[in-house]
């Protein structure tokens, strides 16, 4: 009975933090979502497709186009070299008249550097958009990015991004192949979708929300919605870890929802997986 006891301790003691990983075809909400999940569960968030977005920068930035097979080499060696690092700047928990704590409505933001400078604008450009996923293809930028983003995942074990030192509870990951790949045995896997249309009038928001000109740019709804299709095909259809929905994931679809809502949703699913309820 006693050694039953000490064992049941000591594999609490061990367990991971909960793993959440959430996947989907582009602006479907995952990142969103992701972080807005991680603030309320204090959990640490990475955003996996700010890695090939890194990549596609720094071979952007030598005039290595993606699409010839001759540069290959180069981009992997890129890749495997590029120092990428994120910061998830979190908000503190809002106190209550009460004296009780509720989490913030406001959204976490992500800074994402490239060898120290800061990019987290300049990888979200239609140039970067566009040839990302022909970067994302190649086998060893793949390698590099799972290295890069195991490390991160490891670091983060033993000392979370929320400005404690305790360890986190847990994370949430979000990408293409999370579910599949990266983290096949996640505690929670959730596949977001949204219809194309919808998924292109957020991102074209949010573009100009971010500083783009649909006047000076040739940028519109149809122009948007084309580039997430043709992204979407090239990443479902790729060789080496396609966009798919892992068996074990829950499908959630973003198109009625809101923001709050679709947060709702994974997080009282987690807190159904792990049993403890936690605090709104
Ligand atoms: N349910 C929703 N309602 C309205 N806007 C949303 C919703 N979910 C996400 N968005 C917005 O859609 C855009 C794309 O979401 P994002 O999280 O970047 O998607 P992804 O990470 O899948 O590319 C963002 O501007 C985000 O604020
Ligand atoms: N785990 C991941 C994450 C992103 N990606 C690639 O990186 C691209 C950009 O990912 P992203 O999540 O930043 O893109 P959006 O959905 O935000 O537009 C995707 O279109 C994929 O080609 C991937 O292949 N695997």
């Amino acid at each position: 009975m006693l050694a039953q006891t000490l064992r049941a301790y000591s594999t609490a003691a061990r367990r991971r933090p909960f793993q959440v990983a959430i996947d989907g075809p582009a602006a479907s909400g995952k990142s969103t979502t992701a972080k807005m999940v991680a603030q309320r569960l204090g959990f640490d968030y990475i955003d996996t497709g700010a890695f090939y977005r890194c990549v596609t920068l720094a071979a952007m930035s030598k005039n290595l186009d993606p699409s010839d097979p001759s540069n290959v080499q180069k981009i992997s060696d890129l890749a495997f070299q590029s120092r990428i690092g994120l910061k998830t700047i979190f908000a503190d928990p809002v106190l209550n008249a009460d004296k009780t704590l509720s989490t913030p409505a406001s959204l976490p933001t992500t800074r994402v550097f490239l060898d120290s400078k800061d990019v987290s604008l300049e990888i979200r450009t239609g140039s970067i958009s566009k040839h990302v996923s022909a970067v994302a293809a190649i086998g060893p930028v793949r390698e590099a990015v799972l290295q890069k983003v195991r490390e991160i995942g490891a670091r983060e074990d033993t000392g979370d991004n929320h400005g404690s030192d305790s360890s986190s509870a847990g994370l949430v990951m979000d990408g293409r192949d999370i579910g599949t790949v990266v983290l096949p045995k996640a505690d929670l896997k959730v596949f977001l979708v949204a219809d194309s249309r919808v998924r292109a009038m957020r991102r074209l928001e949010e573009l100009i929300r971010n500083g783009a000109d649909p006047s000076k740019e040739n940028l519109d709804l149809d122009v948007v919605q084309q580039d997430l299709e043709r992204r979407d095909e090239l990443d479902r259809t790729r060789k080496v870890s396609p966009l798919r929905k892992a068996a074990d994931a829950m499908e959630l679809d973003t198109s009625n929802l809101t923001i709050e809502g679709q947060v709702d949703e994974i997080v009282k699913e987690v807190e159904k997986r792990r049993g403890v309820p936690t605090q709104h």
